[in-house]
């Protein structure tokens, strides 16, 4: 009776201070729990009738954040001021049992002032107090009703809150900072009421006067009233400053000692009793009054109240505390379970005198002291293993990190091997790559040398073509020359042979013999004409690639047919013009067993000569092992002429036998209408020739060739120097062939045989000495090699070297060695079209245009599959 208490909930936003005081339908929270117990107690007492229960509800907000305003909330809202601590305009409304209590606070509830904020939804943005006060009817007297009154407080602190995580603009942040600054006042006022406590001579500070809560509640903070304070705090991790910071802020609370009591009765005045009195004799009449309070108030409903609240503390008490001397004195009645329980629920307020003395006094609050830590141990306790849950949690997931990371490490390790491994590989795909640019780069090369080659080439044909009978090849001649000298002085230990010159003539009849000293005139003639490098008597003198090159050109030309082959060792000439009825054929042999040979040679070789040929075609080469086979055939040759030239030493021996023989069947095989000089394809390139010949010899130019063939003919003696070697019946004089200007009394040029002109003039066996055929052999050769080394224009043996081997590495194929089943005959290849068509033994190897355009295609595809390689 009389002792008024107050039940304050702190802590931060969100911590559940709303929760702790109002609670839900499920868990009711401290006002409708302090409600039950009271009726509870009342109709347990049989008292209810004599009992009036007051009911106020108000809140403490902020005005824009500047002024502070006190809203009734059971009331319309109607504002409330203070005056001297005293409410005006707060009423309060009158209950009789705790669910009329209930429901009249949460009609107060709807009206409070509440917001969204990040850390609460229905945060609490005011200061909300309930109070709950008994007042007895039983006295007659106003005094006495006053003196009855007793108020139980409960207050709902709004949380302070941080704005960091809160997040508050506007509006929420100055009611943050209301909130901030009332819960910052009201921590000064319990600050400085401890220090206070501890020492007397520190005065107490007036930090309650900073806000309206604190001013309302200033006997409280100023340790003149029971008070109790709440705290909540959250478990979360995020929470953790938050709770440690409240605990560390308000654990030195729970040494605040309120000595000071409240005269519950016999006051009549109405000023605050600590007030009235000095604290000394405050503590003297506490003494007495209790003492009677305990006596007189025995059956009172307040009394019952305090001492059913007192047993079951006391019970816990002692529970709690076995060891202590107060176990035997758990009674109702006793002064000690008085003191202990009120000690528990005032929270170290109050101080009773125990009747036993200072032992017991002291022993009390010393008890008291350790419930209470007890109970903050507790609360610390629960917190700490919240904690160790959460971090249980996260040792579990550390594990699963461990292992996690422990797969990933071995992940790593399988990577940077792997890694270690591609790095290999790349360094290998470099080196192929620079492999391959190297082989890039020589293909480049080669490329560009075949193209220069072929540029070379087709200048140099170009001007073989059209230059004529300029060039002696000089490694031929040489060579021919050699075997001449050789041969004739083989010929002097052969009589038979020595005085054998053949020449040969397509024309049957025009084969003439001249007598020695006119060719020896000639001869010398000629080697004085040889400083001349261009022109021996007027003719171009040309090699025999030279002549191959025409040949070849008159070969694969339509109009021309004629063929003539050489071969690295002999020489095989055919010579056959247009309309001719009879190619001429003739071989040189080495032996005279070949040279007797010949004739029969020839008709075994017609029938294969006439497969392999084409009629179509005017002209087919075909090249045997140790000599060459040239074939001429035109179209409408009756029969062809053959002749095959050996490398016997003794050919040369039976020479003019052979061709004694031979003869009859040149001159049967040879056509005698068509003078087998004349080429219709070479007169007309040579036509500029035979014009300066003409133009020297001062003859009247013919402008038809039958005229103008046999004119230039007649000027040529060929002097065959070797057996294998045959006089080319054309006007172009040979490498191996000593050609020389004839006067024109001595060509046989007669009037009526125009067309029969003799292509060759011969030496008569018996005036041929040969001295002078070697005399004469020597200055051609040094006329020949001086001629050769003057004119350094052949180029192609590198070229086709090149080509050759190009094509070698590369492996390609000529179509052209593809075999010709149609044609059932010998098959030829390309190695012998380029050896029968070949230009002389320098390019001998130079294949077709054909085969190069093919070979460079090749190469380009090998390029560009090596650039592709590059790329990747
Ligand atoms: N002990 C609890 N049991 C169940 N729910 C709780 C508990 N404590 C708090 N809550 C819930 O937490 C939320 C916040 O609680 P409450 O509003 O009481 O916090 P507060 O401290 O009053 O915050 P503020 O200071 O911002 O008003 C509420 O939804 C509430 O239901």
């Amino acid at each position: 009776m009389g002792k008024s208490s107050l039940l304050a909930a702190i802590g931060p936003s969100g911590s559940g201070k709303t929760h702790t005081v109002f609670g839900c339908a499920r868990e009711p929270g401290m006002v409708p729990l302090a409600l039950r117990r009271i009726f509870c107690e009342n109709e347990s007492s049989g008292t209810e009738s004599s009992r009036v229960f007051y009911l106020s509800m108000f809140e403490i907000s902020s005005e824009k954040g500047k002024a502070e305003r006190m809203i009734d909330l059971l009331h319309d809202g109607g504002d409330v001021c203070m005056q001297n601590s005293i409410l005006k305009g707060l009423q309060e409304a009158v209950f009789r049992d705790a669910q009329q209590a209930e429901s009249l606070i949460a009609h107060g509830m709807l009206k409070r002032a509440t917001a969204m904020t990040n850390l609460n939804s229905q945060s609490s943005r005011s200061q909300c107090i309930i109070n709950i006060r008994y007042d007895s009817e039983n006295g007659d007297e106003e005094v006495d009703r006053k003196t009855s009154s007793t108020t139980l407080t409960i207050v709902d602190l709004a949380g302070a809150e941080r704005e960091k995580k809160t997040g508050n603009q506007g509006a929420r942040l100055l009611e943050s900072n209301f909130i901030n600054n009332t819960s910052m006042v009201f921590g000064l006022c319990l600050r400085s009421l401890l220090e206070h406590q501890k020492n007397r001579k520190k005065p107490l500070q007036k930090h309650y006067q900073n806000s309206l809560l604190t001013r309302y509640l200033r006997d409280y903070l100023e340790g003149k009233k029971r008070m109790m304070l709440i705290l909540t705090v959250k478990p979360g991790e995020e929470d953790y400053l938050n709770t440690s910071f409240l605990l560390r802020q308000a654990s030195p609370f729970t040494k605040i000692k309120f000595k000071t009591l409240e005269q519950p009765v016999n006051l009549t005045c109405s000023k605050r009793p600590n007030q009235a009195l000095p604290q000394a004799d405050q503590l003297k009449k506490m003494k007495f009054s209790n003492c009677d309070a305990s006596l007189v108030d025995e059956g009172n409903i307040d009394t019952g109240f305090h001492l059913n609240m007192r047993k079951e503390i006391a019970g816990k008490v002692v529970k709690d505390c076995p060891n202590q001397n107060i176990k035997g004195s758990a009674n109702e009645n006793s002064n000690e379970i008085h003191v202990l329980s009120d000690g528990y629920i005032s929270w170290g307020i109050q101080e009773k005198p125990s009747l036993n003395g200072d032992y017991l006094k002291n022993k009390v609050a010393k008890d008291r002291e350790y419930l209470i830590m007890q109970g903050l141990s507790k609360a610390l306790w629960s917190v700490l293993k919240q904690y160790k849950k959460k971090l249980e949690g996260i040792e579990i997931e550390n594990c699963h990190l461990r292992d996690s990371l422990t797969s990933e490490k071995t992940k790593s390790l399988d990577l940077e091997n792997e890694l270690a491994s591609e790095k290999l590989r790349c360094f290998d795909l470099e080196n192929e790559l620079k492999e391959l640019k190297f082989r890039c780069t020589c293909c480049n090369e080669a490329s560009a040398n075949v193209l220069a080659v072929l540029h070379d080439a087709g200048s140099n044909l170009s001007q073989y073509q059209m230059v004529e009978g300029q060039e002696v090849n000089t490694e031929v001649s040489s060579y021919s020359l050699s075997e001449l000298e050789q041969t004739e002085n083989e010929k002097k230990m052969d009589h038979s042979a020595t005085d054998s010159i053949v020449t040969f003539a397509s024309d049957s009849g025009g084969v003439e013999e001249q007598c020695p000293q006119l060719i020896h005139q000639q001869l010398e003639d000629l080697s004085k004409g040889s400083d001349d490098s261009e022109y021996v008597n007027g003719f171009k003198d040309t090699s025999i690639g030279d002549a191959c090159s025409r040949s070849q050109e008159v070969s694969t030309s339509n109009d021309a047919q004629d063929l003539i082959c050489y071969e690295e060792t002999g020489m095989v000439a055919i010579s056959s013009t247009s309309g001719a009825t009879s190619p001429c054929l003739y071989t040189g042999q080495k032996s005279e067993q070949d040279a007797v040979s010949i004739v029969g040679d020839v008709k075994k070789l017609e029938p294969e000569i006439e497969c392999v040929s084409n009629e179509s075609s005017p002209a087919t080469s075909i090249e045997g092992e140790m000599g060459m086979v040239a074939i001429s055939s035109t179209t409408g040759a009756t029969s062809p002429c053959l002749y095959t030239g050996q490398k016997s030493e003794e050919d040369a021996v039976s020479i003019v036998g052979d061709v004694k023989k031979l003869e009859p069947e040149i001159e049967c095989v040879s056509n005698e209408s068509s003078p087998a000089t004349s080429i219709e394809g070479e007169r007309a390139k040579s036509s500029q020739d035979y014009e300066d010949l003409k133009d020297a010899e001062g003859e009247p130019t013919k402008t038809e060739n039958d005229d103008s063939l046999p004119s230039v003919e007649n000027r040529i003696a060929c002097v065959a120097a070797q057996p294998h070697t045959v006089l080319d019946s054309s006007e172009s004089p040979r490498k191996d062939c000593i050609c020389f200007d004839v006067d024109e009394e001595q060509l046989n040029y007669e009037e009526g045989k125009k067309q029969q002109v003799p292509l060759v003039t011969n030496l008569p066996k018996e005036e041929w000495d040969t001295n002078n055929i070697t005399k004469c052999l020597s200055h051609l050769a040094s006329s020949s090699n001086f001629q050769h080394k003057e004119k350094p224009k052949r180029r192609l043996l590198p070229a086709s070297c090149l080509l050759v081997k190009d094509i070698s590495t590369l492996d390609v194929k000529d179509e052209n060695d593809k075999p010709k089943g149609a044609r059932g005959g010998k098959r030829v290849t390309m190695d012998d079209k380029i050896r029968t068509q070949g230009i002389c033994g320098n390019i001998c190897e130079l294949k077709s245009l054909k085969s190069l355009h093919s070979c460079i295609q090749a190469i380009v595809l090998h390029r560009t599959h090596f650039m592709q390689k590059f790329s990747y």
